[in-house]
């Protein structure tokens, strides 16, 4: 469902010049399969996840999914497109405010088909466990909560494709277990294939297949730094 072909991503520096953070000759991804990636600090990974959600445009190469070319899109068709295919869960959540947690799922819906199923958005808030704080505001919920709220987003519009950008990271240990459950277990559940960014070997060991940035990004060794992590 996800191919990657002689993907090059390259970021003006501040100095001037440029600097080439990606150089994926080949990337792939099956239907509902799920994948752990890992590599060093600065290695390009979140700058991966971006390309293949369409909010950052390559510089040259391919990204298909379900057939359909992104790099050929418009912003604006990348970003419809997006809406319809593709989940996204980030570090730091990225609630709305000003909006309940029912609304925050609601909102995921209408990003995509512009279907509003508020009977599908309360069962995912009862899925993550949080059928009784539906009312809550994302600063009236603990950390973990919110984590769980966005993960109910990124499900609302029925995605092919769930990148989650380290999820677990500021969720404390517990939350964190039950977090990664839930991504793991709902795009089983739903079909949807996951690429989950993780700096914790603890995380990648719940994946079948581990992808390490370093190997399949030519451009490693430009920008990469030790982990600090
Ligand atoms: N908008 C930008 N302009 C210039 N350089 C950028 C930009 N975004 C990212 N970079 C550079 O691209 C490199 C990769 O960044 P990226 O955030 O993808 O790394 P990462 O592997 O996700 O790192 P971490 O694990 O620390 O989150 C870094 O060297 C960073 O400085």
């Amino acid at each position: 469902m996800l191919m990657i072909s002689d993907l090059v991503k390259k970021f003006p520096q501040p100095g001037g010049g440029e600097l080439t953070v990606l150089d994926v000759p080949r990337f792939e991804m099956a239907a509902a399969e799920q994948v752990a990636l890992i590599g060093q600090s600065g290695g390009g990974k979140t700058t991966l996840l971006h390309l293949i959600a369409g909010m950052l445009s390559a510089t040259s190469g391919s990204i298909r999914i379900d057939n359909m070319e992104l790099t050929r899109l418009s912003e604006q068709g990348r970003d419809r497109f997006r809406a319809s295919k593709i989940g996204y869960v980030f570090q730091t959540f990225n609630l709305m405010p000003a909006f309940s947690a029912l609304e925050n799922v609601k909102l995921g819906m209408t990003f995509g088909a512009g279907k509003v199923d508020p009977k599908r958005a309360m069962r995912l808030l009862d899925r993550v466990g949080l059928a009784d704080r539906a009312s809550y505001r994302p600063k009236q919920l603990s950390v973990g909560q919110q984590q769980r709220v966005a993960i109910a987003r990124a499900l609302a519009g029925r995605p092919q494709l769930l990148l989650a950008d380290e999820p677990t990271a500021n969720v404390d240990p517990a939350s964190a277990d039950s977090v990664l459950n839930l991504i793991i277990d709902s795009c089983r559940t739903e079909q949807i294939a996951l690429l989950m960014v993780t700096h914790s070997m603890d995380v990648a060991s719940r994946f079948k297949r581990i992808e390490k940035l370093e190997e399949i990004n030519r451009a490693f060794g430009a920008n990469a730094s030790p982990d600090a992590s």
